[in-house]
């Protein structure tokens, strides 16, 4: 603790008068709290409760079966997946929104290999990936028939060969908050003559992503990090425009129907993204998830990202300035293009450390075994959190 902690606050004072974004945050339900864990659960928008209360009392208590066409429940999945579209860099009719990440891993994964078509029988995942993706990945391959190889997202160049279908990543590292090189890996799988599929789980409203201009395939994220979409709100699935008529999905519900009313006993996909539907979407969710999105109105990626990187370069450097030496470890790189939205550092005990943090109102999440992660929501993170998360973080640490 070498500088005076005031320095730090008074720089995160003038750091946050001249935050464009700053805003954002009265657009949120917050307290006191310094919320560092918007990685797991995105903080309320304020416009949600209203929403809801309408669509229960309103569009449900009063229109009642109406409101499929009335309410536009109906045509909710691919109306909001409009809406995500521009925050991960797709055009219009290429997202659905519905059921969960792992699902949503599972129909682009066994969609991707029936896409690539004979002779390839190779599966490559993450080797670092969040646990489902590569449970699910298992029993993909299984079903396909395909070999399942866990490779380092590093070295999954050297790893493609003319077998491989395709390639399962995330952009950025559950865990180390690590940014993967979506356009350069893109393209290796591509000159392999393989599928893409993207994990945006940890990227989508915290950095511009480029799904169209990258030339990914399939990706899939969830809603309720970085997108605020609340606990358990639905994912999404992209299916880049040209590759929709060759997606085969592996979940074939009457909602991805070409004529879902015609009762029909032949199943036909429907056009476009909406082959990525399957049952009943889970309006509830759904609508409180469009209303959650409209804190981006007026608001850029690009301006979020910038935000991004300066919160987690001065959390860094506080923690460098606050922090006794060797009392943490950070495990996110420092290079702006290989960082994603959290910093998650390493220590002795970190199980204890992040509860007794969030007894003194600073909550992140610790993972196992000695993982603290802190993740920044530029929409409602400022500064002065950033300084004093570090200060308390080293007060606790002492
Ligand atoms: C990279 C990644 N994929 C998938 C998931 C989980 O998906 P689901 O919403 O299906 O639980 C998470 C977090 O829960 C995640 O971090
Ligand atoms: N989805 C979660 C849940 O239902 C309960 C607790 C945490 C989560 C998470 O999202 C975890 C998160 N994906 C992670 O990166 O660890």
């Amino acid at each position: 603790m070498s500088e005076p902690v005031s320095e730090l606050a008074v720089r995160a004072e003038k750091l946050d008068a001249a935050d464009e974004l700053r805003g954002s945050r009265d657009a949120f339900v917050l307290d006191d709290v310094t919320y560092l864990d918007g990685n797991s659960l995105g903080a309320l928008p304020a416009v949600v409760p209203g929403r809801i209360e309408d669509v229960v009392r309103r569009q449900w208590g009063e229109l009642r079966i109406r409101s499929w066409e009335e309410s536009g429940w109906w045509t909710a999945p691919e109306r909001i997946g409009d809406r995500i579209a521009p925050l991960v860099g797709a055009a219009p009719g290429q997202i659905v929104v519905g059921d969960s990440t792992s699902v949503n891993v599972f129909k682009a994964l066994v969609g991707a290999v029936r896409m690539a078509g004979e002779g390839r029988d190779e599966l490559l995942v993450d080797a670092t990936t969040f646990p489902t993706d590569g449970y699910i990945a298992e029993s993909a391959a299984r079903m396909t028939g395909c070999t399942l190889r866990p490779v380092a997202p590093a070295d999954v160049p050297g790893a493609l060969g003319d077998r491989t279908a395709a390639v399962l990543l995330n952009h950025v590292d559950y865990r180390t908050g690590r940014l993967h090189d979506l356009p350069a890996l893109t393209a290796a799988v591509h000159e392999a003559g393989a599928v893409a599929v993207w994990d945006l789980c940890h990227s989508a409203g915290a950095l511009p992503v480029g799904l169209d201009e990258h030339g990914v395939d399939l990706a899939v994220g969830c809603t309720y990090k970085y997108l605020n979409g609340g606990p358990g709100s639905p994912a999404y699935l992209y299916v880049r425009r040209d590759v929709q008529d060759r997606f085969d999905s592996p979940l074939p519900g009457w909602n991805s129907h070409a004529e879902p009313f015609g009762m029909r006993s032949e199943y036909e996909a429907a056009p476009g993204a909406l082959r990525g539907r399957v049952g009943t979407p889970d309006i509830l969710s759904m609508l409180a998830l469009e209303a959650a999105l409209e804190v981006w109105d007026g608001v850029s990626v690009e301006a979020v990202r910038a935000k991004s990187l300066a919160l987690t370069d001065f959390f860094l450097e506080c923690v460098e300035r606050y922090v006794p030496e060797g009392g943490v470890e950070c495990l996110t790189p420092v290079a702006h293009g290989e960082r994603g939205s959290q910093i998650a550092l390493r220590c002795h005990d970190a199980g204890a450390v992040m509860k007794r943090l969030i007894e003194r109102g600073v909550v992140g999440d610790f993972r196992a075994p000695d993982v603290l992660r802190f993740g920044f929501t530029p929409l409602y993170v400022g500064f002065a959190d950033v300084e004093r998360a570090a200060r308390v973080l080293a007060e606790t640490l002492a």
